[in-house]
């Protein structure tokens, strides 16, 4: 079943005071995400993967086209029926930090999607248990809850943002770049755990990124990216996604990983 389908979006930018340039940063886009897939959005720096992401999940407004997700056009709901919608749909940015809150401790933004009630009140004995299984399912130690995000590693944080996000129970994530600001020694650690958490969680997910091997990784489909446009579509079959090799070349750049769980998600 077809979750997200995007139809001749456009986002175009203009610029000048006196003779107007306009910049095409999406142009004509058109794509479809099936329920349960991971599609792959890569392209060189500046081609408009984050303006895409972004349009999706209405961060920024469309000069045109349409965005239909389970059934309806996202473009023409108002604020309110867009709060609603929104829990569906979550980002996943580069520097987890940023989508942190400093001043809260790892616990309370992870209990936070409870303590707003998206999905029913709650006890305080029923978040605190919810959290503690969250901060396991994501590799992280009870004891984290009580820090802040600047006592964490990035990768930590990144745990912290992933288990956030199961906290509030999404059907769509965009991904961009999520492990691009991280030490290559966790890289894989994180892609793996998404890619757990994906197939655990039957979410569905555009994935961005520059890098085509990762991306190849992660993906059932891949789109290719170009100044605004969309080139070309692959769908990856079992033999050409991420092979035994492509795991083993990941993890051989990104030394210290044990090459076999990675190989064992693919
Ligand atoms: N608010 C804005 N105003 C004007 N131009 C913008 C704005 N946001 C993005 N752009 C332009 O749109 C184009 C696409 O930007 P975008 O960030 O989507 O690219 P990207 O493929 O994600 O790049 P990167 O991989 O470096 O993050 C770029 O040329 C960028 O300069």
């Amino acid at each position: 079943m077809r979750l997200i389908e995007v139809r001749d979006l456009r986002k175009h930018y203009s610029s000048g005071l006196i003779s107007k340039q306009c910049s095409r940063a999406v142009d004509s886009v058109s794509f479809h995400i099936d329920q349960g897939e991971t599609l792959g959005l890569v392209g060189e720096s500046g081609c408009g993967k984050t303006t895409v992401g972004r349009l999706l999940l209405r961060l920024i407004e469309p000069t045109s086209g349409s965005i239909i997700f389970d059934s309806r056009d996202i473009t023409r709901l108002n604020r309110k029926e867009m709060r609603k919608l929104r829990p569906r749909m979550q980002m996943i940015f580069q520097d987890p930090e940023s989508s942190l809150n400093p001043r809260m401790r790892i616990g309370e933004s992870i209990a936070e999607p409870f303590r707003l009630k998206l999905h029913g009140k709650m006890t305080k004995i029923e978040i605190r248990d919810r959290v503690l299984e969250l901060v396991d399912v994501v590799g992280l130690n009870p004891e984290h809850i009580n820090r802040f995000p600047h006592q964490l590693s990035g990768g930590q944080n990144q745990r912290v943002v992933l288990a956030r996000i199961l906290a509030i129970n999404p059907e769509f994530i965009v991904a961009d770049e999520p492990t691009a600001s991280l030490d290559v020694s966790v890289q894989a650690q994180i892609l793996r755990l998404m890619m757990d958490l994906k197939r655990k969680f039957c979410l569905t997910m555009l994935f961005i990124s520059h890098d085509m091997e990762v991306v190849r990784h992660m993906s059932d489909r891949i789109a290719v990216m170009k100044e605004g446009r969309i080139t070309d579509v692959v769908q990856q079959t079992r033999y050409s996604r991420a092979s035994d090799a492509t795991g083993e070349r990941i993890c051989d750049r990104i030394k210290g990983i044990d090459p076999e769980p990675l190989r064992a998600t693919i």
